[in-house]
């Protein structure tokens, strides 16, 4: 792998970074300690002072921040000019951007400018076993695929998804030496003019689904919506929140966004609990690298006992109830 370091775009959500980019600088952070590249946050924006300084809290051992009232909104051909003009200065070896609409304009544009490999949409990034390469996953064919994909140019570049990391630590503390670069962007050089946004409402179940330490989630095997209380009153009594299978979704028996998997929310909660999920793998990829996972499931050949660390064998119906007493009764 090229020397040079690893580079987060950062995304704002408001005032602050947006959670994808937060999820990606966790990533950024492990990458940088195992190949030992610093880890570099790079902000585009105006009037950016507080979010250079969540940037280091964050993790970015060091943030090059450009203040430009040409970048307060993003518009491809400004934010382009800066960042290609950045990689010819610093030559980073690897260079992340959240996979939203932004993110994956910019990717392709750079990728495309600079001969830059690039792979979009990541659900995860794992070095090689050798630690020499990086193995970037991504799903294709809506999900029933996921393919590892090797950058062969030098420098690589990949938008990650939403939720494919769990977000980086945040310490109050932490400072980052900053480097302050000019845009060198006239008016100019951006030929569209940003006229009015509106923003769309974050769904709180999805926010709670991705931020909970245990997530409860059901599927068909709840058998009907009238029995969906049990997932609801169980991720409660432990305090955490509700997810669900895309079969039970696509029914209607609780709201879309609860829908973990490769078509919905990755999690990684400390403790899933799967209750009548088969286990299909376009499910399992969404949980299967939370912390503990456990199986209620009555068929002992289901697919969810090969991903889960433990299981029940049983009536989800003799179990559940039981549980979420036992649990109200311990507190
Ligand atoms: C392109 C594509 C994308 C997809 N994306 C997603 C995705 O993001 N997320 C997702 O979840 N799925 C996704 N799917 C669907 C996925 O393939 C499965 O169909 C779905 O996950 C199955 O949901 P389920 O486990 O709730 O239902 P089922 O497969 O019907 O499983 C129900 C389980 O409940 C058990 N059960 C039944 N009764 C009881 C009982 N009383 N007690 C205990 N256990 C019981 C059964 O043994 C069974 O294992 C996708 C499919 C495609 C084709």
């Amino acid at each position: 792998m090229k020397k040079g370091n690893i580079w987060v775009i950062n995304e704002n959500s408001g005032n602050s970074l947006s959670l994808i980019s937060q999820e990606i600088m966790s990533k950024a952070k492990e990458l940088s300690k195992t190949l030992d590249k610093e880890f570099v946050g790079v902000e585009l924006g105006y009037e950016n002072d507080e979010i250079v300084k969540e940037l280091a809290r964050y993790g970015a051992d060091k943030v090059i921040q450009v203040d430009d009232e040409n970048l307060k909104h993003y518009n491809t051909l400004g934010f382009a000019k800066v960042l290609d003009k950045l990689i010819d200065k610093y030559d980073p070896a690897i260079i992340m951007l959240p996979a939203s609409h932004n993110g994956r304009d910019l990717a392709g544009r750079i990728s495309a400018k600079r001969h830059i490999g690039l792979v979009a949409d990541c659900s995860s990034v794992e070095l090689t076993e050798d630690k020499e390469d990086i193995k970037w996953v991504r799903p294709s064919f809506d999900g029933k695929l996921f393919c590892d994909v090797r950058i062969l140019s030098e420098t690589m570049m990949a938008t990650i998804g939403r939720g494919a990391f769990v977000k980086a630590d945040y310490n109050e503390n932490k400072v980052a030496e900053v480097i302050k670069e000019e845009s060198g962007l006239t008016a100019e050089d951006i030929k569209t003019e940003f006229v009015d946004y509106e923003e769309s409402d974050i769904d709180p179940a999805l926010d709670k689904l991705l931020n909970s330490k245990v997530v409860v989630a059901g599927g068909r095997g709840l058998g009907g919506p009238e029995n969906w209380h049990l997932v609801e009153e169980l991720a409660e009594a432990l305090g955490g929140s509700v997810g669900a299978t895309k079969a039970v979704t696509d029914l209607g028996w609780c709201e879309k966004s609860l829908q973990v998997g490769v078509t919905g929310a990755n999690v990684k909660p400390d403790l899933y609990i799967a209750l009548g999920i088969s286990g299909a793998i376009q499910h399992t990829k969404g949980m299967e690298d939370s912390a503990t996972i456990i199986a209620i499931n009555n068929d002992p050949d289901a697919q969810i006992f090969k991903t889960a660390h433990y299981g029940i064998v049983d009536d989800l119906f003799n179990v559940v109830p039981k549980l979420i007493e036992e649990i109200n009764n311990r507190k």
